[in-house]
């Protein structure tokens, strides 16, 4: 008997801005693998191009997208133009746009002649099986799937698992990469159909709107009929080029910012209520001798009343009340670091939510804990399990304060005189003591079991620390202390080729969200550019050369200056490219970041993070 077919669809969304013989390869190449799999016949091609909301840069009018491939495609007697996508009121995700076609296809064959539906409901033909829709595209969007808020992971799957892929290879960008590097992408690998050219053609339509623009010939990159139609409707000039210019795509701002995804796959910000990134100076320290003598009673805890060691913890205390620590936190999804910082001892801790680490407390009161840190509701808490029983702190925060009472609990015998037993209720009370209105609160206590059965002892103080964000740049020229949001970004990918960064990176590259968060004491700055693809730190002081090692960029080695030019930060980065470096400068409240390579300036603008 012979083997019946799976008739297959393919469907290719994308700009086609305007669309080019190669577009139309794609079909003649795919069809031909598919087919000499023995187990698919294709039955037709459509190609969908995007709605105009989609918001890539020099993107023309939908209608004379389509106008030219209806044109085009007149050539072919099975690949049609379908303008349903391109008429949506909005930007469509291409799974909706798979969905669409599918559903379409299907009633086609419920109502071809032969299809039975049976008792179950289930449409079945003795002739043909049901047929099959498969998204068609180069390798290229294979990468694109990794670009962070580009794509929903049940989009992609769904695209991969539950339709599936028909990819060409383009120029030296081969799929079996993207696959291979993607758990999702893997899962799926057998409804991912890897086809390669065998004539290379390397042809995109960005370079045929340049070839335009400059008014070079694109005769035979294109059909004729689509010259002629582009000279009649003069479409690709320097101002339809600008349109879109800096703008984030349309799925982008569609999804939003979304932080890095837990270990579990959710979402962080389902456990990331919170932001506490910043620079925070104590404003006031209430308590603090006090606490002090109690963090030496659980050191002196050790020897039982060693006068010596008492002496030792005066000297701290005193050395220690004049001091005034700030804080840095920097967060970054579900990784934070928590610094204090004060020129007698640092404090850092650097973790992942919900992943126990080892926490040498030494610098504290000299014990080591493992710790877990996590979100609960919107509190930060922290479970510090070691000697000390119930040892942990929460945070949380409100206005733009700081506030941070720490209340300590022991079950050390020797420090039973400094606190009298608690209650639960009471503990409770501490926590939920009032705090003044306005300000960023911070609490840190002690929880855990604590029940007048237990030998737990509760304090009779807390520390009351209050803390106010505040940057530590009051007196420097300009203060780019915050989180930062990139808004637009002209020429960026102008910028990335002067640095020799490849076709497929530079995808990726241009169509991620940034964010920066700066930090900024004095003339020390930190900035980092996070995107949960990759993210670029970069410590320095004004007017002190540095090594610098592009990691992740362009990886290359230059010698770093960032000097003051009136408000403006600015960077030369001597090395092998060129008239390389930066500027920094603030316009209301957006911060501006020039960037250039030899004769590439890009313009990246961010908004500040409220
Ligand atoms: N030279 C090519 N080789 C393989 N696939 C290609 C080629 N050009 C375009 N494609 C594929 O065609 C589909 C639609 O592409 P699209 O309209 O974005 O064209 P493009 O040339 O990539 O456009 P642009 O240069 O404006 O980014 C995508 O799946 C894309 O990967
Ligand atoms: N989340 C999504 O469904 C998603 C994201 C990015 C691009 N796309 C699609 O991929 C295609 C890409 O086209 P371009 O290569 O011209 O940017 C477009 O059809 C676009 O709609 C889909």
């Amino acid at each position: 008997m012979a083997i019946r077919r799976v008739p297959l669809v393919l469907l290719a969304c994308g700009s086609f801005n305007p669309i080019t013989h190669q577009h139309m390869r794609l079909f003649e190449l795919a069809r031909d693998h598919m087919n000499n799999t023995g187990q698919y016949q294709v039955v037709g091609g459509i190609v969908s191009p995007v709605s105009d909301c989609y918001g890539k840069q020099g993107l023309v009018e939908a209608k004379h997208r389509i106008a030219m491939a209806r044109l085009a495609l007149q050539s072919s007697n099975w690949v049609t133009v379908d303008e349903w996508e391109s008429q949506q009121p909005d930007w469509t995700e291409t799974v909706v746009t798979m969905r669409h076609h599918y559903s379409r296809i299907l009633k086609q064959y419920e109502q071809s002649p032969g299809t039975n539906s049976s008792s179950t409901g289930c449409i079945t033909s003795p002739s043909n099986p049901p047929p099959q829709l498969k998204l068609l595209c180069g390798a290229d969007v294979l990468d694109t799937f990794k670009v962070p808020d580009l794509w929903r992971d049940d989009h992609v799957e769904e695209v991969a698992g539950r339709f599936g892929l028909v990819c060409v290879s383009r120029g030296g960008l081969r799929p079996e990469r993207a696959v291979h590097e993607s758990e999702l992408l893997f899962r799926h690998r057998h409804n991912i159909f890897q086809v390669r050219e065998w004539v290379r053609n390397d042809i995109s339509a960005t370079e045929v709107r340049r070839a335009l623009r400059r008014g070079l010939s694109v005769k035979y990159l294109i059909p004729d009929s689509v010259i002629q139609y582009i000279h009649q409707h003069n479409l690709y000039t320097e101002n339809s080029e600008r349109k879109n210019e800096g703008k984030a795509l349309r799925p982008l701002t569609r999804q939003g910012w979304q932080p890095a995804k837990n270990s579990d796959g959710k979402p962080a910000d389902a456990h990331m209520p919170l932001d506490l990134s910043g620079y925070w100076k104590m404003t006031s320290n209430e308590n603090f001798e006090e606490f002090m003598k109690a963090l030496g009673a659980f050191v002196g805890g050790f020897t039982d009343g060693d006068d010596a060691l008492a002496h030792i913890n005066i000297a701290i205390r005193k050395i220690a009340r004049l001091l005034r620590p700030d804080k840095e936190i920097i967060q970054n999804g579900d990784h934070m670091v928590i610094k204090t910082l004060s020129t007698f001892r640092n404090y850092n801790m650097e973790f992942d939510l919900g992943k126990e680490f080892f926490e040498d407390l030494a610098a504290v009161d000299g014990r080591k804990c493992m710790t877990t840190i996590n979100w609960e509701g919107d509190k930060l808490v922290c479970v510090q399990k070691g000697e000390i029983e119930g040892r942990g702190w929460t945070h949380w925060m409100e206005g733009d304060q700081l506030y941070l009472p720490v209340a300590l609990l022991c079950k050390a015998k020797s420090i039973e005189m400094l606190y009298s037993k608690g209650k639960e209720s009471e503990l409770l009370m501490l926590q939920e003591r009032p705090h003044p209105p306005g300000l960023h609160t911070w609490a840190v206590f002690v929880h855990g079991p604590v029940s007048e059965t237990t030998p737990c002892t509760l304090p009779l103080l807390t520390l009351c620390n209050i803390y106010t964000q505040q940057s530590p740049a009051a007196n420097m020229p300009a203060d780019f202390s915050g989180k930062w949001i990139l808004e637009t970004n002209q020429k960026f990918e102008d910028y990335l080729k002067a640095l020799n960064i490849d076709f497929a990176t530079r995808k990726i590259a241009i169509s991620l969200s940034l964010a920066k968060v700066v930090v900024q004491n004095a003339d020390e700055f930190n900035f980092k550019t996070l995107s949960t693809f990759r993210n670029y730190n970069l410590a320095f002081t004004v007017g002190v050369e540095f090594d610098e090692y592009t990691k992740g960029l362009d990886n290359r080695n230059v010698k770093s200056l960032v000097t003051w030019e009136g408000e403006k930060l600015v960077c030369t980065q001597k090395g092998e490219k060129s008239n390389r470096g930066w500027k920094h400068w603030l316009e209301g409240d957006k911060l501006y970041l020039e960037l250039t390579c030899e004769d590439a300036v890009c313009l990246q603008v961010f908004k500040r993070k409220e």
